[in-house]
């Protein structure tokens, strides 16, 4: 037999104990906006999420699509505005955002999966009232014993709280739900969230194993810029407040420590730039990226 062959048999065997661990489990995944561009890319992406899928985990996707929305909000003559991370939300860019989220980059991730064999069903926030959401307050640190300054930043929302029913609807048929990050607030207007925090908050919903944040770095870096491949979660209070984790790593890490606090098993950071990049942390010994668990007798 062929050396190729052997090869093939050892990564089969290779992944049989962690196929075993997650069957039946959810995983959620988080798909990045920058880790979407590439076609090639995109391909090996929904070729893993169907082979979870057909080896029995039950796949949940919440996507982004910040630089989609960028690029259309510049083709429509509006300036993008961030503020600590969060895209500023009038009106009008609710409505972009809207319109690009829900009705492109949720549709082709719905129909990319479609063609490679599996059913992927498209939701938001407001589809089931799955995702309520609250308006989110940015603080802005204006000097020692003076008053922060309240920033608004429109209808950019926070998860209140997760109506997961239309999910387990899904996934008890065998469809894989394929979540765009717009919530619902308390007066059924549209809300513009971070789809990491969605992630992260779907994932508690769901009592998944696992949510695994797909980006564009090798994973959570320390302050030379080596990678960390595992931390916990007094690590990521570190990181955080130390300011090594700084911009889009900021929701990540927020988001999967409320995952873990509601019962997540573990959280991943991985580079969504490397082909394969999810089936290499699930089915292998070593993983890839950056693991992040509770600390050692926590019992949160
Ligand atoms: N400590 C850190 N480790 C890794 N990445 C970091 C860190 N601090 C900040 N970042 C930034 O976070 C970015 C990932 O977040 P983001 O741009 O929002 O990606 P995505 O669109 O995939 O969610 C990285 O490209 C990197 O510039
Ligand atoms: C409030 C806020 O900033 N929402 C994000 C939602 C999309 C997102 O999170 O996309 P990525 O994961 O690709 O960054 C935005 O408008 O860009």
């Amino acid at each position: 037999m062929s050396d190729l062959k052997l090869d093939t048999a050892r990564v089969l065997v290779e992944a049989l104990p962690y196929i075993r661990l997650f069957y039946g489990k959810v995983v959620v995944v988080k798909y990045g906006g920058h880790a979407m561009v590439d076609p090639a890319l995109k391909e090996a992406f929904a070729q893993d999420i169907v082979l979870m899928k057909y080896v029995g985990i039950r796949p949940v996707i919440v996507h982004g699509g910040g630089p989609q929305i960028s690029e259309v909000m510049k083709k429509m003559g509006l300036k993008p505005v961030f503020v600590e991370g969060q895209r500023v939300t009038d009106p009008e860019t609710m409505s972009v955002v809207e319109m690009v989220l829900v009705g492109t980059v949720n549709k082709s991730i719905v129909s990319l999966i479609n063609r490679h064999g599996a059913r992927a069903v498209g939701l938001s926030g407001r589809d089931g009232d799955l995702i309520e959401a609250e308006k989110m307050q940015v603080y802005r640190y204006t000097g020692e014993d003076r008053p922060p300054e309240i920033i608004d930043i429109g209808r950019v929302g926070k998860v209140k709280k997760v109506n997961p029913e239309v999910l387990n609807t899904l996934m008890e048929k065998d469809f894989i739900p394929v979540i765009a990050p717009v919530g619902v607030g308390p007066d059924s207007e549209a809300y513009n969230i971070n789809a990491d925090l969605v992630a992260g908050a779907v994932a508690g919903a769901l009592s998944a194993e696992k949510v695994v944040y797909l980006t564009d770095v090798k994973g959570v870096l320390d302050e030379e810029g080596r990678l960390l491949s595992t931390i916990t979660l007094s690590q990521v209070e570190y990181l955080l407040s130390r300011e090594v984790a700084k911009g889009g790593m900021i929701p990540k890490l927020k988001s999967a420590k409320k995952a873990l606090s509601a019962g997540v098993k573990k959280a991943h950071v991985i580079d969504g730039r490397v082909p394969h990049a999810l089936l290499l942390e699930l089915f292998t010994d070593q993983g890839v990226g950056t693991e992040i668990v509770k600390d050692e007798g926590e019992t949160i």
